[in-house]
């Protein structure tokens, strides 16, 4: 998917929501584990609720690993029953040597190689532009870089001061000479509010992906008011308050009435900082 694609299906939907498939097997509701693949059926209901009030969907990685050759199958089926009208996200987290990255990239990108065939996977920046450029060897498809992570922990490194300037904000200037907004994006936790100004003057263009809505109590008004640039810019995501928002026969629903709580607010900041 294209940047001008994305754009287009954000302004359509009104929505820059991104579903989070984080589906512990653990956490499911008890009816679907008598399914022979309860993980899919799972993430199938939640896709066919919140289809209409979402952009995009990140199954985070670790959920499906956890579960060995299994999880990976539950994965691939999760990845081609969402509609290619939706941004896909694997959220791997990965970057390694140039040639194992190569590897991964296969991993995501190359479904004659391994099945899957998302439009994104997240990567750390930090073994530098060798470890990166494999994943931008894929045409038409996207890197989202871990800039300034939602988690406390993420002041131990990523915001230490270098040369007058945090070490986040390092990983997004240099970046920036690998590739452009048509490729890259980054990771911004919706937790790191009061630095989106200072992100934006760096990176105007490009998407963010926000996580730490929900869950971690990140605030989606202020991510949208000083985040939001003229193509929107940002894909906001929510994944336990809306997977888990039931755990009944009407856990689906439940996840729908949560989407569109969302997508209704969504729309609001769209028509008020969209610009
Ligand atoms: O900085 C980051 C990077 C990634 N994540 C991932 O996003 C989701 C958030 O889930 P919630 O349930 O909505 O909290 C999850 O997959 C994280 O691993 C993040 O939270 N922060």
């Amino acid at each position: 998917m294209t940047y001008e694609e994305l754009f287009q299906q954000i302004s359509s939907k009104k929505s820059y929501l991104c579903v989070g498939l984080d589906t512990d097997i653990r956490k499911i509701p008890a009816h679907l584990l008598k399914t022979a693949d309860p993980v899919f059926e799972f993430n199938k209901q939640i896709i066919d609720a919140t289809v209409d009030h979402c952009v995009s969907y990140k199954p985070n990685v670790a959920f499906y690993e956890a579960q060995g050759a299994k999880g990976w199958e539950s994965l691939q089926k999760t990845i081609e029953y969402i509609p290619n009208t939706h941004f896909t996200i694997a959220d791997a987290k990965r970057g390694d040597i140039g040639n194992t990255s190569g590897l991964y990239a296969r991993t995501f990108f190359d479904p004659a190689s391994s099945g899957l065939d998302f439009d994104s996977v997240t990567v750390a920046p930090y073994m530098g532009s060798d470890s990166v450029k494999p994943f931008l060897e894929f045409e038409n498809k996207w890197v989202i870089l871990l800039a300034l992570t939602s988690n406390t922990g993420s002041s131990d490194f990523q915001r230490l001061n270098i040369e007058g300037s945090a070490l986040y904000e390092h990983v997004l200037r240099t970046s920036q000479t690998w590739a452009g907004a048509d490729r890259i994006m980054y990771v911004v936790g919706a937790t790191q509010a009061s630095e989106f100004q200072k992100i934006r003057s760096i990176i105007p263009d490009h998407f963010l992906l926000v996580p730490g809505v929900g869950a971690q109590g990140g605030n989606l008004e202020e991510v949208s008011r000083f985040g939001m640039n003229a193509h929107c810019g940002l894909l906001v995501n929510a994944s336990r308050s809306i997977i888990y928002a039931g755990n009944g026969l009407d856990f689906a629903e439940k996840a729908k009435a949560e989407a569109l709580l969302l997508q209704n607010e969504m729309e609001i900041y769209l028509d008020k900082y969209c610009k």
